[in-house]
Parts: structure tokens; C-alpha cells; sequence
């Protein structure tokens, strides 16, 4: 066992699966749940994700407390934790962004943010709530961690130890730098899906494109699927970085527009191959 009592702020697909993960592996006793809505809260313990309902006091009387919750909640969730805050209680989150994840922390939790762990587990689906949590989500996945410098090195090593328990691959990222990789290669995508799929159900004949819509559309907007509630606080908090990657697609299409324009197949051929053996070697580095 690695901590005796977890309490998950937000039991969907994040931080159920956690805890479903954790009490398979035996690395917890009891998972506590912290919700607002009592039905999603009843049906976590139903399925077995936590084992009771508690509030933000009993709550911080855990050994670790996992927020995993929208990003844009975070600071109201550390204000409600810090009163009542265990001595030596682990705190650490599994948001989407972290940079004012961290910002957040250091205001709210002052002398304790060094008890607190800032994470992000790279798995996940569009699908939300705790009938989506699954104890195997996190098999063989990466979680990363993005610790403050104040951050304790026993805390650390727990919310690591807890992570492989769940069968994860733990690496560590400064912050900055974690959220300008994810605004590339998972917020910007989001948007993207979203976009394409608003365009069209915005259009007066849109029943007659999506009912040609195929197995690529299917693909292209799966994403498209999950909480708008998460990607308007992901797009929020990681705004800076985001909007230099929106910038950067633009051109890309603007690229692509240009050569449609112009009849150029060359320039088509030559961007569409690079791109394929782009995303064939990152498939074959994924399986290795
Ligand atoms: N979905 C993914 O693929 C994925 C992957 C990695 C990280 N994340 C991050 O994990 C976090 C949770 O995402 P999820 O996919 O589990 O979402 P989810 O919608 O499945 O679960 C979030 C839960 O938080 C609850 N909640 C919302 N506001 C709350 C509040 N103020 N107090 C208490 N509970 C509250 C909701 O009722 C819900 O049960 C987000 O920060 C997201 O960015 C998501
Ligand atoms: O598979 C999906 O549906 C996801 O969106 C998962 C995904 C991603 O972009 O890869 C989404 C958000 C996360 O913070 C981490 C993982």
C-alpha cells in the first residue's frame, strides 16, 4: 500500500479511473469522492470508483488528494482544501495545463504548495463522467510531472510511485514547456475537430454533409466528442502558447490553400508525403 486513504476532487473519466486503478493494484485502502452533483457522486460509488462521499473538510484528512477537475477550478478547489489540509497530506492534480495550475497553487497553498504535485496523465478518450472511468487507462501511458521548485521530494516520489502503481510511465517537464507541447499536439487538435464539426452543423443543409460523413470524418472529429466544460478551461488557461500554434496552422492551410489555388500538385505531393512519414515514424516509435 502506498498511501492509506485518496480523495479524488471530480470523480470522471480522470480521477475515476485513478482511484479504480489504485484499488486494483492495492496501493490505497480507501478513495474518498468530492463532488457537486450528488447523482454523478452516487454513481461513482455504485461502480465501485470511490467508496464513499465526502466533503472538501474530511476530504483533506486524506493521505493524497487528487484534484481532477477543469483546470478553471483549480484555485477554488485549493482554497476549499487549505484549512482543513493534513499535515503532510500530498496534493497533486491531474490537469490538462500547468502553468496556472502552478500559479494557482503557489497563491492559494502559500508555505504548503510545497505539498503539492502538479501532473497531467497523457491518456484520456472524449468520453466524461465516472461511468467512463476504466482501471486499465493509464496501462503503459505517460503521466507527466511538472513539480515547483519548492515542491517536497517525498510528495514527489509518492504522486510518482502512485502513478506507476496505476501502470504508467512517470517523466518530468518544467511547465512551460509541458503546456507550449500540448497546445501543439493535443489543445490545437481539440480546436481544430471542434471547428470543423461547428462549420458545418452551423450550415442550413447540414443534415446533407453529415449524412455522407464517413469513417474519416469519424476520425478527424472523435475528439470532438468531449466536455466542452475541460477545453474552455484548457484553451483559457493555456491561451499564450495556444494562440501561436492556431497561428501556426492557419499558415499551414493558408500554405495548402495557396498550392489548391495555384494547381500545384508538386507542392500538395511534397507536403502531403512528408507529412505521412512524419506520422509513420511517431506510430513505430508509440509501439517500440
Ligand atoms: N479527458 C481526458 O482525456 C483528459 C486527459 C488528461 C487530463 N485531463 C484533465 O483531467 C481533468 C478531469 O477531466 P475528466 O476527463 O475526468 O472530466 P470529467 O468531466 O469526466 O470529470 C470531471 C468531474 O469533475 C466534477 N467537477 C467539476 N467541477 C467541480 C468542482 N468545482 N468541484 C468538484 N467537482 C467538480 C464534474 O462533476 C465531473 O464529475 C481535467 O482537468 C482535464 O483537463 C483530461
Ligand atoms: O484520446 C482523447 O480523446 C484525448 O483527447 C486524450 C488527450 C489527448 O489530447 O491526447 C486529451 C487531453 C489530455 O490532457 C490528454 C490526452
Amino acid at each position: 500500500m502506498i498511501v492509506d486513504t485518496l480523495a479524488v476532487v471530480g470523480t470522471g473519466l480522470i480521477g475515476g479511473s485513478f482511484a479504480l486503478a489504485l484499488k486494483q493494484a492495492g496501493a490505497v485502502r480507501e478513495v474518498l469522492g468530492v463532488g457537486r452533483n450528488p447523482a454523478r457522486l452516487a454513481l461513482a460509488r455504485e461502480l465501485g470508483v470511490i467508496d464513499r462521499a465526502a466533503d472538501w473538510a474530511e476530504a483533506a484528512q486524506a493521505d493524497c488528494v487528487l484534484l481532477a477537475l477543469p483546470v478553471g477550478e483549480t484555485e477554488a478547489a485549493l482554497k476549499q482544501l487549505l484549512p482543513h489540509l493534513k499535515p503532510g497530506a500530498v496534493v497533486t492534480d491531474a490537469g490538462s495545463t500547468k502553468a496556472e495550475v502552478v500559479a494557482a497553487a503557489r497563491a492559494v497553498l502559500g508555505a504548503r504548495s510545497a505539498d503539492f504535485v502538479p501532473g497531467h496523465p497523457i491518456a484520456g478518450s472524449e468520453r466524461s463522467g465516472p461511468g467512463a472511468a476504466r482501471a486499465d487507462l493509464y496501462h503503459g501511458k505517460r503521466v507527466v510531472l511538472t513539480p515547483l521548485a519548492e515542491t517536497r521530494a517525498d510528495a514527489a516520489a509518492t504522486v510518482r510511485a502512485l502513478w506507476e502503481a496505476a501502470g504508467a510511465e512517470v517523466e518530468t517537464l518544467d511547465a512551460a514547456q509541458h503546456d507550449r507541447i500540448f497546445a501543439a499536439v493535443s489543445h490545437l487538435p481539440h480546436l481544430a475537430a471542434f471547428a470543423l464539426v461547428d462549420d458545418l452543423a452551423q450550415r442550413a443543409d447540414r443534415d446533407t454533409f453529415f449524412r455522407f460523413a464517413a469513417s474519416g470524418f469519424r476520425d478527424f472529429t472523435r475528439i470532438a466528442g468531449s466536455s466542452p466544460d475541460m477545453w474552455r478551461d484548457i484553451a483559457l488557461a493555456n491561451r499564450e502558447a495556444l494562440l501561436a500554434e492556431l497561428d501556426a496552422y492557419v499558415d499551414a492551410l493558408q500554405t495548402l490553400r495557396a498550392a489548391v489555388d495555384a494547381r500545384d500538385g508538386q507542392a500538395l505531393h511534397t507536403i502531403f508525403s512528408r507529412a505521412r512519414e512524419a506520422r509513420e515514424n511517431w506510430l513505430k516509435q508509440q509501439d517500440s
